[in-house]
């Protein structure tokens, strides 16, 4: 038999639609909406006292369960007791009635869940680090370990926090006072265990509580790079090498960091008669950042002092400073760095000699013996190499005079150079350069044999140039990062920087400017270094000290030898505290 087809009001939708749709309709259901909200506002609180005392009698009935069923007898004489004085008092019913809305309204009130301890995934995590320190924090025979497999984690981690993506942020965990928490090695790998099982790819800093047997872990924030060559505000002996953490230094330098200023914690090096560490030693892998941290230190050093740059690369990268006030000479020929070089140290020899008969004759040194010299060598090992294949003097050997006898002579050295080359430094450059810098990836074992200590922190593969550690002779290892100090005659140089390096610069004297110019201009033509001849800027200091003279005209003398250098280890800088 054939289906006969349904009324149509049933299959097209289109007139329920457009009932649906019909403006009465809408009206009347916001009518509706509009009344229950009324209603529930109007009805709140009695939907409060009615859910509180709901509460109150599941609570109740829950209690008469749970009461044993000798003790109900007298209970409940105790109930009727109390209803009966209720009942005789002068208005009890309606002040029971009272006390009985309020305990509803109490119990009825809605409460917000707080969500307390870790949840399940952070729980875990916690579990996996307790698990995975327990190999390196226990011991056999210790009757009540703090950490064993399947141990409770909750004893030893007694602070932690997470981020908003469940990375661990903070952990504070308690260790067994025979952990030897004073070796560098015993340290370092419980750091590596939670390096790895924390996140890698994060810096995490490590504080070491040997009197509480505590260690806290914390997520550092990469240092901020936006702070580029300017005029710091120091006194006159103090360099800035760069800016670190709030809480490593107790000091905090005014700064411009783009468009802001802000107070930046720097890392202040002192130098001269009363420093400690009066010479610097700064390394690193290639393109890290070392020549723009000499770079920013002879722009600081030429406020109040001389430079002589020695540019070993011979790329130029010193050429901004050529021609300026104070700048002594910038040489990358190995014939042009040993003459410099050994003026620099019989220099020293002459400021050392002056200032003593000073002293012995009862008058203050003369004024030209305390102006700061300052030698500021970027790989000077390659100069080194060539040397030794053309059978000439290593030009180290002139530093040796500055490096022993440059602190009470105002004479600074500043050496940096990569770590393949570290086995050429010469020992006197090893022993004297108490300021160190290491920038740029770097092992743990690589940071501690250069720095002498390891790093608080766990160093991350990737870092941007400039960033690094330094440690100031035996003070505790600080991270680092280079005000940003580029070579302003690279064409990859912002204006803005450009402009900030520039405007360090001591001003050029004219009549100077022209015939340094001229100089270069004639140098460049038929393919000779644009030196001239040198002129005195010291008194010659009798026999004992004949100065070599500084140039009053400079130039970049790119060295066309081969450059080849032998491979080395950064073993070879191993710091002797
Ligand atoms: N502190 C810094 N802030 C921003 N950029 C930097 C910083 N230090 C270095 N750079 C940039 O990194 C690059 C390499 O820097 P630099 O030439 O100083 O490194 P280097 O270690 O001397 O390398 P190399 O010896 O191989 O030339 C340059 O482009 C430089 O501008």
């Amino acid at each position: 038999m054939a289906r006969r087809p349904l009324p149509r009001i049933l299959t097209d939708r289109a007139p329920l639609a457009r009932m649906a749709n019909s403006a009465s309709l809408a009206r009347s259901r916001e009518l509706a909406r509009t009344a229950a909200d009324g209603a529930s506002d109007v009805f709140h609180p009695l939907i409060t006292i009615g859910r509180g005392l709901h509460r109150l009698a599941t609570a109740g009935r829950g209690r008469w369960a749970e009461t044993p069923k000798e003790s109900r007898g007298p209970l409940l004489c105790f109930v009727g007791a109390c209803v009966l004085v209720v009942a005789l008092v002068p208005y009890g019913p309606l002040l029971a009635l009272i006390a009985a809305m309020g305990a509803g309204a109490w119990a009825g009130r809605e409460r917000t869940t707080v969500e307390s301890g870790p949840s399940e995934t952070e729980t875990e995590r916690l579990r996996a680090l307790y698990e995975a320190l327990v190999p390196y924090l226990s011991a056999e025979g210790d009757p009540g370990p703090l950490y064993a497999h399947g141990g409770d984690w909750q004893r030893t981690f007694d602070e932690f926090a997470f981020d908003g993506a469940g990375r661990l942020e903070r952990l504070r965990l308690k260790y067994p006072a025979y952990f030897t928490d004073g070796e560098d090695r015993a340290r370092a790998r419980i750091e590596q265990v939670l390096y790895a099982k924390a996140g890698r790819g994060r810096e995490y800093h490590f504080a070491w509580d040997e009197l509480a047997n505590q260690l806290t872990v914390t997520v550092l924030a990469a240092l901020p790079a936006d702070i580029a060559a300017q005029r710091f505000v120091t006194s006159p002996g103090e360099t800035v090498l760069g800016f670190t953490d709030p809480d490593s230094v107790q000091r905090t330098l005014p700064v411009a960091a783009g468009p802001e200023r802000r107070d930046a914690p720097p890392v202040v090096w002192r130098t001269g008669p009363r420093s400690a560490e009066p010479h610097l030693l700064a390394l690193g892998q290639p393109a890290t950042g070392t020549t723009t941290l000499l770079r920013s230190i002879a722009l600081q050093a030429l406020q109040h002092g001389d430079v002589l740059v020695v540019d070993g690369t011979g790329t130029g990268e010193f050429g901004c400073l050529v021609g300026h006030p104070g700048v002594l000479g910038v040489e990358s020929g190995l014939a042009g760095t040993l003459k410099r070089l050994e003026w620099a140290s019989h220099e020293t020899e002459r400021r050392l000699v002056v200032a003593n008969r000073a002293r012995q004759a009862g008058r203050p040194a003369p004024e030209d013996t305390r102006r700061p010299l300052w030698i500021i060598v970027d790989r000077l090992t390659a100069l080194t190499h060539i040397a030794a294949a053309e059978g000439r003097d290593d030009p180290q050997r002139w530093l040796q005079v500055p490096l022993r006898h440059g602190r009470a002579a105002q004479v600074t050295v500043v050496v940096a150079d990569q770590f393949d080359s570290a086995d050429l430094l010469s020992d006197p450059v090893r022993a004297h350069t108490k300021a160190r810098v290491v920038l740029g990836p770097a092992t743990v074992d690589e940071v501690r044999t250069v720095l002498g200590a390891p790093p608080h922190t766990t160093p991350t593969a990737q870092v941007p140039p400039g960033r690094g550690y330094a440690r100031l002779g035996t003070a505790p290892v600080v991270r680092l990062q280079v005000p940003a100090t580029p070579d302003p005659f690279d064409d990859a140089t912002s204006e803005a920087h450009r402009q900030a390096v520039l405007a360090l610069l001591p001003e050029r004297a004219a009549a100077a400017d022209t015939e340094a110019d001229t100089a270069a201009a004639a140098g460049a033509a038929d393919g000779r270094p644009a030196g001239g001849d040198p002129a005195p800027t010291t008194e010659p200091a009798g026999p004992a000290a004949e100065p070599v003279r500084a140039p009053a005209r400079v130039s970049i003398v790119k060295g066309g030898e081969s450059r080849t250098v032998k491979s080395g280890s950064v073993e070879a800088v191993r710091a002797e505290r």
